[in-house]
């Protein structure tokens, strides 16, 4: 008995095999633990809504972003945009509810794309620009009654509704620029930004960093960030009144000055005719004060199709000649020397894109040429060749071609050369460039100052180190103790 105990005791193998199956418990559950600790949380997604109510139209967005990447680059996308039907809300002045009602058939649409559970923590925006800028400065009452008609319109739906208000000029600029780059990850990575050229229906917008800028010299057009780390001086300035659609009043009012009933206009295409309304060219602030003496109730709006006519037509609603500052775009305002490349979006890319002409290796004038034949076409035929494009839009791509190609080259002193660093553009991966995304990501602080601690390795990484020194651990303890299961396996066996 005494003998077979001693046996017994002798015998590691038992005891062995307890060791590893432990040591190999232990090790996996190592692994396991730390694997799930460190793994990314099932995707699940946040949501924000910005609604942009331009002086053209509204347009509602939203977007999205993985919730446990609240502070990370790159990772916010629009995943939905929706056009209220009908023109911007400065348009409903006179009736205010309308406003709000316009924007009730988008708002339920967003209710069904967010989901249901995300509805109370999902910000929403109103950010209105260039016609709520004008209507406010015409009528402050009249464009309270439409922001409080929108209000009571937004806080009926179960979002978390953060407010409606007019962006400055500066704002638009420079979120614009935010967006472009957040977009394209500059930011993050700290390249070389991207200017934002925004050319909408009655203000236009550029933004750039230039190296010979540094804000001292005219510091109202300075706006300075601090992202992911590095700062920016960013010049940035707003034309009220020089988007496309004011500026087209403008140009109008220039001419009915000298020929108040018949206007032969250029910049339309021959056999061009429509009657329009004093009253309807003179309710914008930008042109109220040249309505002519004794003007008739419409006048007669006629096309010639002369693109070199047309261009001075619209150089005239410039001042290239005043500039108190060592440099000026036009109408005395300041700009330091273009730097880098730039975004063109919104009516820079609707306009381009319908003349063929996105391409900006395509040089200056053979630009021209394109715009000026486009001009000269006749206006029936223009219809006949564009059967699905909105007549309206079709009418004003002459006017648009030439004012986009004069604000470009006279108004910010594009170079042929310069032209060419200029993209015409209307998403960047899949969202639409203009201010909304960086409005938003401004708001809920989504880019930090700082740039965030970045873990010592990917996770990829972290998973295979954490696994290669187990197995390395297990093997060391085998090949360490193997000695000693050696000297037992020698010893006699006594059977
Ligand atoms: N050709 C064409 N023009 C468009 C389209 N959508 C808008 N526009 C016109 O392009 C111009 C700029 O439009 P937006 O960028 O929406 O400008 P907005 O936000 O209304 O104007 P602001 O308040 O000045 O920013 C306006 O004259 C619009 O009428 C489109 O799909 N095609």
């Amino acid at each position: 008995m005494s003998a077979q105990r001693e046996m017994k005791e002798k015998n590691p193998w038992p005891v062995t095999i307890i060791i590893i199956v432990i040591g190999v418990i232990v090790i996996v559950a190592l692994v396991t633990v730390a694997v799930l600790q460190n793994m990314p949380l099932s995707q699940k997604y946040k949501y924000g809504i910005v609604l942009d109510a331009g002086s053209s139209h509204t347009a509602l967005y939203i977007y999205e972003w993985p919730a446990e990447k609240d502070n990370n680059t790159g990772r916010v996308q629009q995943t939905h945009v929706c056009k209220v039907q009908g023109p911007g809300i400065s348009s409903y002045a006179s009736e205010p509810w309308k406003a709000g009602e316009s924007l009730m058939a988008c708002m339920q649409e967003a209710q069904q794309r967010v989901p249901g559970k995300r509805h109370l923590e999902t910000p929403l925006y109103l950010g209105a620009t260039a016609g709520m800028r004008l209507l406010n400065m015409e009528n402050s009452s009249a464009s309270d009654a439409v922001f409080r008609a929108v209000e009571r319109s937004l806080h009926t739906f179960p979002f978390n509704f953060q407010g409606a208000r007019i962006l400055s000029g500066q704002e638009e600029g420079a979120f614009g620029w935010v967006t472009v780059n957040y977009l394209a990850d500059r930011l993050e990575q700290g390249l070389e930004t991207t200017g934002a050229l925004d050319l909408g229906g009655a203000s236009t917008q550029i933004s750039f960093v230039s190296s010979n800028y540094d804000g001292s010299e005219s510091p109202s057009n300075s706006v300075t960030f601090r992202l992911y780390g590095n700062n920016y001086n960013l010049y940035t300035n707003s034309f009220l009144c020089y988007g496309k659609d004011q500026a087209m009043k403008l140009l109008l009012a220039q001419q009915t000055l000298l020929a108040p009933k018949t206007i032969v206009d250029p910049c339309f295409h021959p056999g061009y005719s429509e009657a329009v309304s004093y009253s309807g060219l003179y309710d914008s602030p930008c042109v109220s004060n040249r309505k002519p003496q004794g003007a008739p109730e419409a006048f007669n709006h006629t096309g010639s199709g002369n693109f070199l006519q047309c261009q001075d037509v619209v150089k005239s609603i410039f001042n290239f000649t005043y500039c108190k500052y060592s440099h000026c775009s036009f109408n005395g305002v300041f700009q330091p020397l273009l730097q880098g490349h730039f975004g063109a979006f919104s009516a820079y890319y609707f306009v381009m894109d319908f003349l063929n002409l996105t391409d900006t290796s395509i040089p200056l004038t053979k630009v021209k040429e394109v715009i000026s034949s486009y001009c000269a076409t006749p206006w029936d035929e223009v219809k006949r060749q564009h059967p699905g494009v909105k007549v309206k839009y079709l009418a004003e791509y002459c006017f648009a071609g030439a004012y986009i190609l004069t604000l470009l080259t006279e108004g910010y002193n594009f170079t042929s050369d310069s032209y060419t660093q200029i993209e015409f553009i209307k998403k960047i991966k899949g969202s639409d460039a203009g201010w909304t995304l960086g409005y938003m990501l401004n708001l809920t602080n989504m880019i930090p100052a700082e740039a965030p601690d970045s873990p010592p390795l990917p996770y990829a990484g972290y998973v295979s180190f954490v696994t290669v020194m187990a197995v390395l651990l297990f093997v060391l303890v085998i090949v360490s103790t193997r000695r000693f299961w050696l000297r037992c396996s020698k010893r006699p066996q006594i059977v």
